[in-house]
């Protein structure tokens, strides 16, 4: 028996960024809106993603900074003081749960704590009430995979990383994707030895290949070690720490981080119940985000998708749902150009077509691949190196662009708007940016 006050036009289930935006974009347009959430509300980005893994990064930023302008200025290189600029990150991170329910909450938005499980198309139950709406949308994210090897139970995720209490001498990576590098940065800039053992040769795969190569370079620069043709079957527990092993190789360390990937949050749902089709790589949709029932959508890092599963992704599709739901949407969801990063340093950035397709035609594409490490920008702060590689059409325009700089994310951005708003060469170079700026640099990238 559903309660009266138990009935709503939506309920989301997952309190992350995609929920949340979900939440508010729906509750703006009238409608009767509860979340559900069954841990940490504001979800992975905020609580153990994005925004403590930069605030951990400011840290790498400021010591680089310094290494760069040695004998320019300054004379010795500082260790990050872990323990101090967690601490600072947890200052951010431990008010994040009680600030988004209650943001939510101020909002008119019902905030439920609990598991839910569906048991019809259209009804959950949490805490032994049943919930029922006209729409329910999936918003439950993703959580780190474990790798499928002895002694598994022997490896750290990237949030216990980002929670140590300190940090080990010697920490090994397993992986090299975004969170590998990101976080095998952030440890190196302490004193830690670092190790990066990847099963094939080829790290950040859906990136450019020699653009890769080159910030593998740095980041050996910087002491890190990369392990690669390695396929990890074991970890083992030793005296003082644990043993990586695989086919003829071995290495010790303090710690190990396994960051093989992220697998959807599917399973607890009773999706069965509800006619949602789902698989390990997340939950079907059509192009409109609906399920396999009509009623129910999924958005954010739950979906199985092509596009980058990314905090402002998951937020662009909460808001084309809650537009389909009020029925002011009756296009197929349309993504524009995504910027995608690998913060560090250098950042390492992409958007839009690659070389490798541009290449593919040649009498379409003008690729414009420079070496910038001597451009008044990079040359001021000591950059050790800074490169775009950028597509162009037929046209002059810009379409797609990577570029491994400290300031690829900025430049990226600036591309990104270029490249959505399909400006022409010309248009970029006839505006008046603050000089001199990274944004005053893009008119000599033709
Ligand atoms: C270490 C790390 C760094 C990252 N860095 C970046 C970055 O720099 N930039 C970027 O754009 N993206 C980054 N990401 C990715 C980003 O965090 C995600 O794309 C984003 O959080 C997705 O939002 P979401 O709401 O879909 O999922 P989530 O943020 O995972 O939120 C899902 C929510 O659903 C809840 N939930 C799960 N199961 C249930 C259930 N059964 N019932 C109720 N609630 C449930 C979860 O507790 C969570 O609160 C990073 C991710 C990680 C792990
Ligand atoms: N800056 C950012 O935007 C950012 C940062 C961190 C995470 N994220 C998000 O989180 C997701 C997950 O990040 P991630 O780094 O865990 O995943 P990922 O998919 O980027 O990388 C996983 C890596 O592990 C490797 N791998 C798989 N099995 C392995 C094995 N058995 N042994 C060794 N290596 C193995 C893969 O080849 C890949 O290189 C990203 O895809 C992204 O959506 C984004």
């Amino acid at each position: 028996m559903v309660k009266s006050n138990n009935n709503y036009d939506a309920i989301v289930i997952g309190g992350g960024p995609a929920g949340l935006a979900e939440a508010y974009a729906l509750k703006a347009a009238d409608k009767n809106v509860a979340v559900i959430e069954n841990y940490q509300w504001g979800g992975t980005c905020p609580n153990r993603g994005c925004d403590p893994k930069k605030m951990l990064l400011s840290g790498v930023q400021a010591r680089d900074r310094i290494e760069q302008l040695q004998g320019k200025g300054f004379s010795e290189i500082p260790w990050v003081n872990w323990s101090e600029i967690e601490t600072f990150k947890e200052t951010y991170t431990n008010k994040i749960p009680k600030g988004s329910r209650d943001g939510i909450v101020s909002a008119g938005i019902t905030a439920i704590d609990g598991e839910p499980k569906f048991i019809s198309s259209d009804q959950v139950e949490v805490n032994d009430e049943v919930y029922q709406a006209n729409n329910f949308v999936i918003a439950t994210g993703q959580r780190p995979s474990r790798l499928n090897i002895a002694g598994n139970e022997n490896l750290l995720t990237s949030t216990d990383f980002m929670n140590l209490k300190s940090m080990p001498k010697k920490i090994t990576f397993i992986g090299a994707g975004y969170i590998a590098f990101e976080l095998a940065t952030i440890a190196s800039s302490t004193g830690a030895e670092v190790h990066i053992v990847h099963h094939n040769d080829r790290p950040l795969k859906e990136f450019d290949k020699s653009y890769v190569d080159e910030l593998v370079e740095q980041l050996q620069r910087r002491g890190i070690q990369f392990h690669f043709n390695i396929d990890t079957n074991a970890i083992k527990k030793s005296t003082n720490g644990y043993t990586l092993k695989a086919n003829n190789f071995s290495l010790d360390s303090d710690l190990i981080v396994g960051a093989t990937g992220r697998i959807p949050n599917v399973e607890n749902l009773a999706l069965d119940k509800a006619n949602v089709k789902f698989d390990n790589k997340g939950i079907q949709t059509n192009g409109y985000l609906q399920t396999t029932n009509p009623k129910i959508y999924a958005i954010g890092d739950v979906l199985d998708k092509v596009a980058p599963k990314l905090t402002p992704v998951a937020g662009f599709e909460a808001r084309y749902v809650a537009s389909v739901i009020i029925g002011s949407q009756s296009h197929e969801i349309a993504y524009p150009a995504t910027p995608t990063l690998v913060y560090g340093g250098p950042e390492l950035a992409k958007v839009g077509i690659s070389a490798v397709e541009a290449r593919k035609n040649p009498d379409d594409y003008q690729i414009v691949d420079q070496d910038l490490t001597k451009w008044f920008t990079y040359y001021r702060t000591g950059e050790h190196v800074a490169k775009a590689k950028v597509i162009f059409d037929k046209d002059r325009q810009i379409v797609g662009a990577t570029i491994l700089s400290n300031e690829a994310d900025e430049v990226i951005n600036y591309l990104t708007i270029a490249i959505n708003k399909k400006m022409k060469y010309d248009e970029i170079e006839n505006t008046i940016f603050g000089y001199p700026t990274p944004a005053s640099d893009l008119e000599y990238l033709l």
